[in-house]
């Protein structure tokens, strides 16, 4: 096996080994710790998870390079697993998006997701998404590509062309981002199998479906998507929105019976935190180098 030295490298060889590579959505270190743990090979940090877990705002492109870029430098701090980083629109034009490429590699992402949205951008499930021309696209992309300062940094096109354009067009752009050096690309808001299928037939790098949970993309298996031909499968906010339910649910447990008994059958215990952490390594460490 070739020596693996970047993040980049890491992710490309996930990509090439996994069919498909499972991409989970790990909103802090300490969800990336545990994806980590129990064997996931590749992780992501959300553009909405960004925005909705950390700064409590929508997914509306409210949130800056700096903002995703301390989130990456937490979860990559704290794992060895490739991280692929949401850069929704890139932040501006060929200088900001260029920046965009060397922060993040900078922070320790593995690559990023660039799309064709304008820079208002939406939910890429939601209604009225409004998208830059292909020529627009093409551009944000050369300019990815002509930035990257590891050369195994993967840049990802995503298009959101399918809700305005249709099929067609959608593929189309996709493969103009392929011909600017786009090096995967991210397949939006898709609807069916057999759409992904004229993505993966019409296309020669991975594509990646993202099947995110009450979208416009039915939860299709990770077996059903490698029969299409699909080599990525995205889950963005799948713990997210799991961790979100049981906060809920603590919090309002506490507040109607002025105890959290009923609730701690659904707590991580002490201890599964601790080994999580490998917090008595630390202990361990404080004792031998301050023996009493
Ligand atoms: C993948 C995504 O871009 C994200 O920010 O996680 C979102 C996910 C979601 O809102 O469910 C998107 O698909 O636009
Ligand atoms: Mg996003």
């Amino acid at each position: 096996m070739t020596s693996v030295t970047s993040a980049g490298a890491k992710l490309r060889q996930a990509i090439a080994q996994e069919q498909p590579l499972q991409i989970v959505g790990t909103i802090n270190a300490y969800t990336a710790m545990m994806a980590e743990r129990v064997g996931h090979k590749a992780l992501y940090l959300s553009g909405a998870g960004v925005a909705n877990a950390s700064f409590g705002l929508p997914d509306l492109g409210m949130t800056s390079l700096n903002d995703v870029c301390e989130d990456i430098r937490r979860i990559t701090g704290a794992t060895d697993v490739p991280l692929l980083v949401d850069a929704d629109t890139g932040w501006g034009g060929a200088f900001n998006i260029a920046r965009t490429v060397k922060e993040m590699t900078r922070a320790g992402a593995a690559g990023f997701h660039i799309e064709d949205q304008v820079a208002q951008k939406r939910c890429g499930h939601r209604p009225n998404k409004e998208i830059v021309t292909q020529g627009e696209m093409v551009d944000r992309v050369k300019a990815a590509v002509d930035a990257r300062t590891d050369e195994q940094f993967l840049i990802m096109a995503r298009t959101d062309a399918l809700q305005q354009e249709g099929l067609e067009a959608a593929i189309e752009r996709a493969q103009a981002c392929v011909e600017a050096g786009a090096d995967a690309i991210f397949a939006e808001a898709v609807h069916t199998l057999e759409q992904y299928q004229a993505f993966t037939t019409a296309l020669n790098v991975p594509v990646l479906a993202n099947i995110t949970e009450f979208g416009a993309t039915p939860l299709f298996n990770k077996d059903e998507l490698a029969g299409v031909g699909v080599k990525m499968v995205l889950y963005p906010l799948s713990a997210f929105r799991a961790m979100n339910k049981a906060a809920l649910n603590v919090y309002e447990n506490i507040l109607a019976k002025g105890d959290q008994k009923d609730v701690v059958e659904s707590m991580q215990t002490r201890a599964e935190l601790y080994d999580f952490l490998n917090y008595h390594s630390f202990e361990e460490k404080l004792d031998s180098l301050f023996k009493k």
